[in-house]
């Protein structure tokens, strides 16, 4: 009998396949030896009727080599500097090594604000569709020249995961230096063991993992677990493999068993949900009650003014915020049909008080559950 990761490898059409920096780095330079055997391997995946994109790391690495810089620099604009010159030496190693296989690539640089505007999201989602159906291998990375802390995605885990949701992807495979995801990190402790199979990610698997990354990486363990997270909560598996060991895509894709599999939720999520839940960024914060909650969370229902108890922010009408418990939990996001400064009059009402309350009622709802998405960890 065929397990469940065998299955997901098996019936996977679409995959996203992310490669980090230490992976691609050796003597402080990009390594072509994993540049070319990576490459290799996705066009033999691609020959064999799968569709992938390729989110890769390794522009800073690149950039340090090229300069002649012994480490990263502190300096942020510094950073950008190296990482301009690097991702322009990525990209023709890339462009050289998949040309041996007659594949051609297409560069593709994102900030998180290109993401979080539905328009923009869906140019994204159609341009990589039309790569995908010319047989072209997008080669993704953050835009690291223009992004500053507000526009960014941070590091290439979650980038890899927004982009495994914008493309509604059958699997998200993260490769790394290390073989999987251990209960203790391995660095500092010499017992640690590998866990291959997560069937759920409570808090206690978050705490196994270190936010301290490998000398070029970006966000440790901690990153690549919030990205399985989120791909999970909208049904997508995820994989976390060691990239340098021989022949490793082909091998799983053949069914053998390496690094830690996270096994998603059984029903997957809407597109559009997906972009609400884990792309947009939240202008504000609802508390609500553990009615609304329950209602919400078990019954799929819409959110009312009367289980609100609390409003952070100033946001207005359409405006994407996150709601929580009495506890403190984010149970999910939604998109408001009232402002802040409405809710703040309104909550705690009966629908049928707000009339009387604002003079107008151009809706029931303060969420209506079409544009609800619940990502928190509460709700199974
Ligand atoms: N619990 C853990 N299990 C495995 N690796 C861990 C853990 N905690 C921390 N790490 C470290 O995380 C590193 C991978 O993260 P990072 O350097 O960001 O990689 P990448 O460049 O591939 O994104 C590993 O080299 C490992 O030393
Ligand atoms: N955009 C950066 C990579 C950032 C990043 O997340 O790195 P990593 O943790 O190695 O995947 C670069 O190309 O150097």
């Amino acid at each position: 009998m065929k397990t469940i990761r065998q299955t997901c490898f098996k019936s996977a059409k679409r995959v996203v396949v992310k490669i980090g920096s230490n992976v691609l780095t050796k003597d402080n330079g990009l390594n072509l030896e994993v540049v070319s055997s990576i490459s290799r391997q996705i066009c033999q995946l691609i020959d064999s009727g799968l569709e992938l994109v390729f989110v890769s790391s390794g522009a800073m690495a690149a950039g340090l080599k090229k300069i002649g810089l012994p480490r990263r620099p502190d300096e942020i604009p510094k950073r950008q500097a190296v990482a301009a010159v690097g991702q322009a030496g990525l990209i023709m190693e890339y462009e050289k090594a998949f040309e041996q296989y007659g594949k051609k690539v297409a560069q593709i640089l994102l900030t998180g604000d290109g993401l979080h505007q539905r328009k923009r999201y869906l140019n994204a989602r159609n341009t990589l569709n039309t790569l995908l159906d010319w047989k072209i291998v997008p080669v993704i990375n953050e835009n690291d020249t223009v992004s500053v802390e507000e526009i960014k995605f941070g590091d290439n885990d979650n980038l890899s995961a927004m982009i495994a949701l914008l493309m509604d992807a059958d699997l998200l495979i993260n490769l790394t230096d290390i073989d999987g995801l251990y209960n203790k990190d391995p660095r500092k402790n010499q017992d640690a063991e590998l866990i291959s199979f997560v069937s759920s990610i409570r808090k206690d698997i978050e705490k196994f993992a270190s936010d301290i990354p490998g000398t070029l990486g970006t966000g440790g363990m901690l990153t690549k677990i919030k990205a399985a997270r989120k791909v999970n909560t909208a049904g997508i598996p995820m994989i976390i493999a060691k990239g340098s060991k021989k022949d490793i895509l082909l091998r799983l894709f053949a069914g053998e068993e390496h690094g830690t599999f996270f096994v998603p939720k059984k029903q997957k999520m809407a597109n559009r949900k997906c972009w609400i839940g884990f792309t947009v960024k939240p202008k504000g914060m609802i508390s609500i009650d553990d009615g609304a909650a329950r209602a919400i969370l078990n019954n799929g229902k819409s959110l009312l003014p009367i289980g609100i108890t609390n409003v952070e922010g100033e946001f207005g009408i359409g405006s994407p915020v996150e709601f929580k418990n009495g506890t403190g939990d984010v149970l999910g996001t939604g998109l408001v049909n009232y402002n802040s400064a409405e809710i703040r009059k309104i909550m705690g009402l009966k629908t049928s008080e707000i009339k009387e309350c604002l003079g107008e009622k151009p809706y029931d709802e303060v969420i209506h559950r079409d544009n609800l998405s619940i990502t928190g960890e509460c709700f199974d």
